[in-house]
């Protein structure tokens, strides 16, 4: 596939260009739009054809990661003569409640790298925690909601996927990890993005360490529904619940509604596939 590569800023501005092929989908990697070009139209790289099943690769700064099926040789020489990654690795899966990832080291090495998107840096190491692309749509959208000055709890903050991108658009996170690995990049990318006053930083179990009552309670873990009866002791009237989920959470989470006496409004989103007829969602509960 011939594409022009782009910044995503500039994604609305040339998506009705004459070269660009809309009868195929972008491929989005970090800050960067891999846009296919039309027949005839000049382009600036070739990319392999997507012969893989399942959810393909995601560049994590200087290290290349395969979801999935288990790419073979030919597969891994195109992204290595692509990418010229340091590393490259196969996710057959996470373990526990940390989310430790399961991989299998394919080529190279992979220590420590550092991966930029949307304006934001995250230092982390793909063999110890976890990254998730996949929910790229999700962060501008939660960031999108935050007002500033808002107080937000980030119960699963992992190596703060959510928690930056809130505290970017001018919330004050409390946020919270159970995974020392996980606290140690969160704080580093804290500091990294200069965010330091915006965001607070428990290592604990949360549903110990959450203290006060927030404006918003972000709750980005896919048995999250099971940790309600800790987050709805610190709501008021008005504050916004992201509950993430597989699949429709919603009648647990009006079981534990009932419990605390609360009322609220629901809407229910589906963020992506995660299998054969499984999916990834939120619901965002407004406390009424
Ligand atoms: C990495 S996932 C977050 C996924 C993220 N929402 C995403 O979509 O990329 C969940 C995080 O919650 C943390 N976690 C799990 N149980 C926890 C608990 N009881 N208290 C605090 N953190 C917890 C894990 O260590 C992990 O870093």
């Amino acid at each position: 596939m011939n594409v022009r590569e782009i910044p995503c800023r500039e994604m609305k501005k040339i998506l009705s260009d004459p070269w660009v092929d809309t009868s195929r989908k972008p491929w989005v990697s970090g800050d960067i739009a891999y846009v296919p070009v039309q027949k005839g139209y000049s382009y600036t790289l070739t990319l392999p054809e997507r012969r893989r099943k399942g959810r393909g690769y995601q560049k994590i700064g200087s290290i290349i990661a395969f979801h999935g099926e288990q790419p073979g040789a030919d597969v891994i020489d195109e992204v290595r003569n692509l990418h010229h990654p340091q590393g490259i690795i196969w996710y057959r899966g996470h373990h526990g409640e940390m989310r430790i990832p399961d991989i299998v080291l394919l080529y190279g090495e992979v220590s420590d790298t550092i991966h930029k998107e949307s304006g934001l840096l995250y230092h982390l190491n793909p063999t110890k925690v976890m990254f998730s692309q996949g929910n790229r749509e999700e962060k501008q959208r939660i960031a999108n909601l935050v007002k500033p000055g808002e107080q937000i709890c980030d119960m699963f903050a992992g190596i703060g996927y959510f928690t930056l991108p809130m505290a970017k658009a001018g919330g004050f996170i409390h946020a919270l990890e159970i995974n020392p690995d996980a606290v140690h990049y969160l704080e580093k990318n804290v500091r990294e993005n200069a965010l330091d006053s915006r965001i607070r930083i428990t290592m604990g179990d949360c549903r110990k360490t959450i203290t006060g009552t927030y404006d918003r309670i972000h709750m980005g873990y896919y048995e999250a529904a099971g940790f309600l009866d800790a987050a709805l002791a610190h709501v008021k009237s008005g504050t916004v619940l992201h509950v993430h989920g597989i699949g429709d959470n919603t009648t647990e989470i009006q079981e534990h509604l009932k419990t605390f006496g609360l009322t609220a409004t629901l809407a229910h989103r589906i963020i992506k596939k995660i299998g054969p007829g499984k999916v990834h969602t939120v619901t965002d509960v407004v406390i009424s």
